[in-house]
């Protein structure tokens, strides 16, 4: 099954191998890049110095990279960095690399040592962005920059794009990276970007690591609630305010699940082809799912990451009213940020939240919105997930499962539908479910070890990529 090697590839890979002062080079180029704090605070609110000074700080710890005449470097958007590395043979279809610069903000409180600090502890590397998603940025160019030492050329083309406002949308960086390979007449093969992990301890009755490669991502919608009423003094309240309209209307929300939608979307393939991973009698459990789907549908709603698969999720993220204690106030905003099962759609969404309200007094504005991705094929043919499988049984050889999933938040390679059906979201990187919980949220870190071997596997993925070889069609096993 997967790719069959080529020639080329049997004749010349480069080992992955790194000397000690490669790898102490690595680390602490990582260390650097988190010691700059290029925090998105909010859609165009940026720290421009510490974009600007992240530039420069890449030209510095990969010169081999910039100086390279077969590799082309491109600012765009002012802060975001788009990488054409020219392959020797311009029959291979290209493909893209993507990662971002931002990360989102953070302060000291909670945090082992200072989030823009990038110390080491204990064999990790701490700091915003260890895992969201500088990890990858400095993974990338750091392969690079090894191969290009090594005296790599490649036959496939690929870009690397390096968005700077992933975490505010995307707007400045990705749409304009894609606009302007659009305008250049760009098709890629496939795209890798962040957005899954090798997962290890998500499924409480699966005890081995899962490598999940997203072909899907949970679409958006971005509501404000808002009630007007009249303002007054507080020594005569009227019998509802503002405030308490609203109030009720977001607990109806939060109280109203969306429809689990377990069964439909690419939920069930994933379960599918995890089926015979567990032992008995989780395994008839899962063979069987037309007959347990209710129990399974069941048990995922229970812990908050797996609910995030089989439905559309409500947060309730801003709520805003009043001026002064004794002043009832004219107006009350709320806001709710949904994340879209791949089998709903914005308007659907939309129209149930209104159902769920019920109430005429409180008016919807819709602030954002995005439908969810497009599946991207995972088969025997599909190259860009065929890569992925095949550097990671060489790179993690103790996992034997890879299956595809949905990633439940967004990436910056939705903006890149137009250049390709093939969009994975992978991460080689080992996370557990108090990992997940510390992206966005404290103590986020990253092992060295874990980082040396994400370096290891961009290394031999581009490599692998020089394939000229369809991937093996299942029907060559029969
Ligand atoms: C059946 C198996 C259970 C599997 C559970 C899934 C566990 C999910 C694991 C990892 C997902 C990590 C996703 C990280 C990507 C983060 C991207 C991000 O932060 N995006 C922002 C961007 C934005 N502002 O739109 C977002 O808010 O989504
Ligand atoms: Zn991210
Ligand atoms: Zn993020």
């Amino acid at each position: 099954k997967g790719l069959r090697d080529t020639e080329h590839q049997r004749a010349s890979p480069i080992p992955s191998q790194f000397s000690q002062e490669e790898r102490v080079t690595m680390k602490e180029s990582l260390k650097g890049a988190i010691q700059i704090p290029t925090v998105s605070f909010n859609p165009g609110e940026f720290n421009t110095t510490a974009l600007a000074e992240f530039g420069e700080y890449i030209h510095k710890v990969f010169p081999t990279v910039f100086r390279t005449s077969f590799i082309q470097h491109e600012v765009v958007g002012e802060y975001s960095h788009l990488f054409t590395v020219q392959g020797s043979d311009p029959s291979l279809q290209p493909y893209m690399l993507l990662a971002h610069i931002d990360v989102v903000p953070a302060t000291d409180q909670g945090w082992e040592v200072p989030p823009f600090s990038g110390l080491e502890r204990d064999g990790f590397i701490y700091g915003r962005g260890t895992l969201d998603n500088k990890n990858s940025v400095m993974a990338i160019l750091q392969a690079l920059e090894l191969l290009l030492i090594r005296n790599y050329i490649p036959r496939r083309s690929f870009f690397i794009a390096l968005g700077h406002d992933e975490e505010v949308s995307g707007a400045h960086g990705a749409q304009k990276i894609s606009a302007l390979l659009q305008a250049r007449g760009v098709q890629l093969a496939f795209i890798v970007d962040e957005g899954s992990f090798i997962l290890d301890g998500f499924i409480p009755s699966l005890k081995k690591p899962l490598a999940m490669v997203s072909v899907s991502e949970k679409g958006s919608l971005d509501l404000m609630l808002e009630v007007n009423m009249t303002p007054g003094h507080s020594s005569a309240p009227p019998k509802e305010t503002s405030i308490g309209i609203l109030a009720a209307a977001v607990s109806r929300l939060e109280q109203t699940p969306l429809p689990n939608m377990f069964g439909s979307g690419p939920l069930k393939m994933t379960l599918q082809q995890l089926a015979n991973e567990f032992s008995f009698p989780a395994s008839v459990i899962f063979n069987n799912l037309w007959l347990f789907w209710p129990l399974v549908s069941r048990l995922m709603e229970r812990e908050d990451i797996t609910n995030a698969l089989v439905r559309t999720t409500t947060a309730v993220t801003m709520f805003n009213a009043g001026i002064k204690v004794n002043v009832i106030p004219p107006v009350a905003q709320a806001t709710v940020n949904f994340r879209i099962h791949p089998a709903q759609t914005v308007q659907e969404v939309l129209k149930l939240t209104k159902d769920i309200v019920m109430d005429d007094r409180v008016q919807f504005h819709v602030l954002e919105s995005v439908e969810p991705l497009p599946v991207s094929p995972f088969d025997d043919q599909a190259l860009g997930y065929q890569l992925i499988r095949q550097t990671i049984q060489s790179v993690f050889p103790e996992i034997n499962i890879v299956v595809p999933g949905t990633c439940i938040a967004q990436t910056d390679s939705r903006h890149y539908t137009n250049l390709t059906t093939g969009i994975y979201r992978f991460n080689p990187v080992y996370l557990q479910p108090q990992d997940f919980r510390s992206i966005h949220g404290i103590n986020e870190r990253i092992s060295v070890q874990a980082y040396e071997s994400q370096v290891k596997f961009i290394f031999e993925f581009i490599q692998n990529a020089d394939t000229e070889q369809r991937p093996v069609s299942h029907l060559h096993e029969l």
